[in-house]
């Protein structure tokens, strides 16, 4: 099975909002960049983001903290992928980590054309 992928991103001034927070439609932005690298790594071709749903900010990320962002294939249908991607916010200097954010993407593999083309089902991961 593929490990989930992760990605750590410093929140530093030009992500952030005038409230000195990060700013959500950068948010979004890095948690789809985790949900196409988790599904590239699963379909091993190009792949175009269908539909985000269910995308959540459950605490601000101040400026400074690290997000910490965690994608894992969900589900996998003929062409695409559904990836779950979680973000927690941690404080350089402090160990503690907090759940910040969530959000689900359909990812579809595609073909040079742009046409939808099988993906590999899960359970093939395991061999
Ligand atoms: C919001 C965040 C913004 C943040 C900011 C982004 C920042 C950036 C960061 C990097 C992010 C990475 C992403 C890089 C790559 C692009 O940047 S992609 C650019 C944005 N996306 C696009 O341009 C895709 C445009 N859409 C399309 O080309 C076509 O609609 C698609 C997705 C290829 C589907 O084609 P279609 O002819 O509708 O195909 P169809 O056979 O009906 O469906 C194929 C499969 O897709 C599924 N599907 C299609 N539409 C949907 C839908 N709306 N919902 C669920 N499933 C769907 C179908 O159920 C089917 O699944 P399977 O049963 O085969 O498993």
């Amino acid at each position: 099975m593929t490990p989930p992928t992760t990605l750590t991103e410093i929140i530093l001034p030009d992500q952030a909002n005038h409230y000195g927070t990060l700013f959500g439609g950068r948010g979004l932005s890095l948690m789809a960049r985790a949900a196409f690298v988790a599904a590239s790594r699963h379909a091993r071709a190009k792949v175009v983001l269908a539909a985000c749903h269910e995308a959540r900010f459950e605490a601000p990320v101040p400026l400074g903290s690290l997000f910490l962002l965690t994608a894992t294939l969900a589900q996998v249908g003929r062409t695409s992928m559904r990836i779950d991607v979680s973000g927690h916010c941690e404080h350089p200097e402090e160990s503690r980590c907090t759940s910040v954010s969530q959000a689900t993407f359909t990812m579809v593999a595609v073909d040079d054309a742009g046409r939808p083309v099988p993906v590999p089902p899960m359970e093939a991961e395991a061999r």
